[in-house]
């Protein structure tokens, strides 16, 4: 039988994840898991100063997601159910292995190793890639005030992870499609039919 499709949508941070999984959903009829932002109560300390506040805000995240994953593998994936998200779980390591240090790093890593390796992951990941301008352009359009303390020279490390992990994904889970889209010339917001390339694209991933 063929399994349904787990879909997640990645990037860094302001690439468009939640707005191009938010469009794909509603275009594709599929259910849609969003990661909880508003009430992280750790985001604006950490961006205020990281090396005080990542091992817990990074411990929150993975948490939050670890508990998502549970559920959404209940609710949909064990029910042969498509479902759409806007991160996949593999991004609280890129994250953890930039922002933590030492010991800490050490005992995050295991964390997430024994939370996370005997669960579904997506099987279908949606890269989107940008570069540091165009990012900062969206991440300033969007508006948060605590986003507005980011250092852009986290904001190009996270660019440079994110393209390792994703080719190191593609390394360990062969059988994970990674159709990558290219959010500096893609304008899925303001161009439909850049949408509509996008779209059908994953359509046809999806038969
Ligand atoms: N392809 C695009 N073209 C133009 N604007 C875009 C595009 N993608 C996203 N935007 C705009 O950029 C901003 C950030 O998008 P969004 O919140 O979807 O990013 P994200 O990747 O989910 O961010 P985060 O990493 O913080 O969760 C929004 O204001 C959105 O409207
Ligand atoms: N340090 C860290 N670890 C994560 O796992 C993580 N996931 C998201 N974020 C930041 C990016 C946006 O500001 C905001 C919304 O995505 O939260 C993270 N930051």
């Amino acid at each position: 039988m063929k399994h349904a499709s787990f879909i997640a949508v990645e990037g860094p941070i302001g690439a468009g994840k939640t707005t191009l999984t938010t469009m794909l959903a509603a275009e594709l009829g599929l259910p849609v898991i969003k990661e909880i932002v508003e009430e992280n109560p750790f985001l604006g300390k950490f961006y205020q100063n990281m090396d005080d506040w990542s091992f817990q805000l990074e411990m929150f995240f993975l948490c939050n997601r670890y508990k998502q994953l549970e559920d959404t593998v209940l609710e949909y994936i064990d029910k042969g159910k498509a479902v759409i998200s806007d991160y996949h779980i593999y991004k609280n390591l890129i994250f953890g292995e930039r922002t933590l240090k030492g010991t800490k790093r050490d005992k995050y890593r295991e964390i997430y190793h024994v939370l996370t390796d005997d669960l579904p992951k997506p099987n279908i990941i949606l890269y989107i890639r940008a570069d540091l301008d165009t990012l900062l352009t969206r991440i300033a359009k969007r508006g948060r005030s605590f986003e507005a303390e980011m250092d852009n020279a986290y904001l190009q490390q996270l660019i440079e992870d994110y393209d390792s992990a994703m080719a190191s994904l593609a390394v360990t889970e062969p059988n994970t499609v990674i159709l990558a889209i290219d959010g500096n010339q893609f304008d899925f917001v303001e161009n439909p039919q850049h949408f509509a390339e996008i779209a059908s694209q994953v359509k046809e991933l999806l038969t």
